[in-house]
Parts: C-alpha cells; sequence; structure tokens
C-alpha cells in the first residue's frame, strides 16, 4: 500500500507493532475463509498445504493466490498488522478524524485484531472489544470472546468500558452465504443492533460506524442514523476490494436528544 498521508499530522506510516505478527486466531485451521482479515502471515504456510493436493484449480486456490498478490496482504505482514483490513479503518480515520487520543472506543467483530491494534495506535484511552473468535491480547485494549447478539453482551461490554464511549466501530460480518440478498440482510441485522448498542454507550457527540453491503435494507437505518447523528455519510475505504459490495456507514456527533422517546 502506499503511504498515506492523513492531513491531520499524523506519521505517513501509521504503525509499525515491533517484532513480527502474531499467529492470529482468526487464520482458520481448518479450511480458509472468504473473509479479508485473514492473518497474512498464515497465508504462504496454507499455500504450502495446498500446493499438496493435486489436481485441479480449486475455490481456495484462487482465493489463496488473490490473497498473495494482494499489495495490502503484503503492507499488513510487513508492518505487523494482523489484518489488512485495518488498512480500511485507517483510511476511514484519516479521512472522518475518528480517533483521538484519549477516546473510549468500542470495537464489535475485532478479530483477529487489526482494527484493535489501530485504535490503540491512535491513542484511544480504553478499548474494548469482542468478536465470536478468540483474539491474542493486544496491549492496551480488552477484547472478549463471544457473540454480541447475545442479550447479556451489550451489558457486559457497557460493564468493561465502565463510562460512555466516544466511539462505537463495528466491523462485524456474518459468514456469507453466497446469496446477496440473504448476506445483505444479516449484516444490515448486525449493523442494526450495534447501532442500538451505540445508542445505549455513547457520550453525546460520539461516532459511529459499521459495516455495511450496498442493497437496499440499510436504508432505514440511515433515516435513524441521520435523526440520531449531526453527520452521516458512506465510504467505501481504498482497501476495500473493488469487487465487494462492502461499505461502511460514518455517523458522528450523536445526539441523544433527538432520539424518539418510547412512548
Ligand atoms: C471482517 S472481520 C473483522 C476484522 C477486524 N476488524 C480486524 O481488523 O482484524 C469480521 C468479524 O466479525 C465477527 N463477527 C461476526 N458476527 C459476530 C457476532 N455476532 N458477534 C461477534 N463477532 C462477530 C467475525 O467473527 C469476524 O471475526
Amino acid at each position: 500500500m502506499s503511504d498515506q498521508k492523513t492531513g491531520s499530522g499524523r506519521t505517513k506510516q501509521p504503525l509499525r507493532v515491533a517484532g513480527r505478527a502474531r499467529k492470529s486466531s482468526s487464520a482458520p485451521g481448518a479450511g480458509l475463509s472468504k473473509d479479508d482479515s485473514d492473518a497474512p502471515h498464515t497465508l504462504r504456510s496454507k499455500a504450502v498445504s495446498l500446493r499438496t493436493a493435486r489436481g485441479r484449480t480449486t475455490a481456495q486456490q484462487r482465493w489463496l493466490s488473490r490473497q498473495l498478490n494482494d499489495p495490502y496482504v503484503q503492507a499488513a505482514h510487513k508492518q505487523g498488522w494482523r489484518s489488512r483490513a485495518a488498512f480500511k479503518l485507517i483510511e476511514l480515520d484519516d479521512r472522518f478524524h475518528l480517533i483521538k487520543p484519549g477516546m473510549r472506543v468500542v470495537d464489535l467483530g475485532a478479530a483477529p485484531g487489526g482494527w484493535t491494534q489501530v485504535i490503540v495506535k491512535r491513542g484511544a484511552s480504553r478499548v474494548v472489544g469482542v468478536d465470536l473468535l478468540p483474539v491474542d491480547p493486544v496491549a492496551g485494549a480488552d477484547v472478549i470472546e463471544g457473540d454480541f447478539t447475545d442479550p447479556e453482551m451489550a451489558g457486559r461490554l457497557i460493564g468493561m468500558l465502565d463510562g460512555k464511549a466516544d466511539l462505537v466501530l463495528s466491523d462485524m460480518a456474518p459468514n456469507t452465504t453466497g446469496h446477496s440478498a440473504t448476506d445483505h440482510i444479516r449484516i444490515i441485522g448486525l449493523a442494526e443492533e450495534a447501532l442500538h448498542f451505540a445508542f445505549d454507550i455513547l457520550a453525546e457527540g460520539g461516532g459511529f460506524v459499521a459495516k455495511v453491503f450496498q442493497g437496499g435494507a440499510e436504508r432505514a437505518m440511515l433515516d435513524t442514523l441521520k435523526q440520531a447523528f449531526s453527520l452521516v455519510r458512506h465510504a467505501k475505504p481504498p482497501a476495500s476490494r473493488k469487487d465487494s459490495s462492502e461499505l461502511y456507514v460514518v455517523a458522528t456527533g450523536f445526539r441523544p436528544d433527538r432520539l424518539k422517546k418510547p412512548e
């Protein structure tokens, strides 16, 4: 990846994690995921094991070849990010100036921890997160394993944060089914849950970012966002693959007074 000039006085190469990237918990030993969060340093060993399988070009091999030739995967490996997804947050933050030193941030769908690394590196003072998958510890953050949609999870995260949040980020993505309408509805469902959680935990003026897929069902969520935040934008960061319908909603300036009170 080419270096990013942030426009906010930040260094061009935003993070250099000392030493080699750690083994990621989201690098599934059993099979390959299409998920682009797959930790880059595990790919070579996957390639070796796939090469031992004789014969046809499988979808896995095509996926692996794409990963190996992806400049973001290579840059993540070199710079010590746990995922290529880290660059998406870097790009979103460079553009929208979301993370400020001393902030309290919630990271939903954190594994393997690329976004968590970025949040900590950019100066957040308190970072809590959750993922279905275990996440190797990130110094300066507390990430738990669990399902965000569990009824007790929101309360657990609120307890861990011990106060209001300045920023709620959701990079959660369900496993794709291949049926785009179904995938769209599932990811919007997760984003909506994240938004309602954000309503409970965000301080006035706070921000909310969530991954969605283009497809239409996000319109209702956008209406809610526009009501509750001063500014709502869409962004597809350059690191987001062009052939993916993924994009992010970025809402800033939370206005709790504008939320409809229950009757
Ligand atoms: C694209 S990955 C996140 C990548 C991460 N932001 C990073 O930079 O490393 C999406 C994650 O969402 C998680 N996820 C999906 N559904 C979830 C749920 N209901 N609760 C918690 N995590 C979930 C998946 O396990 C997956 O690790």
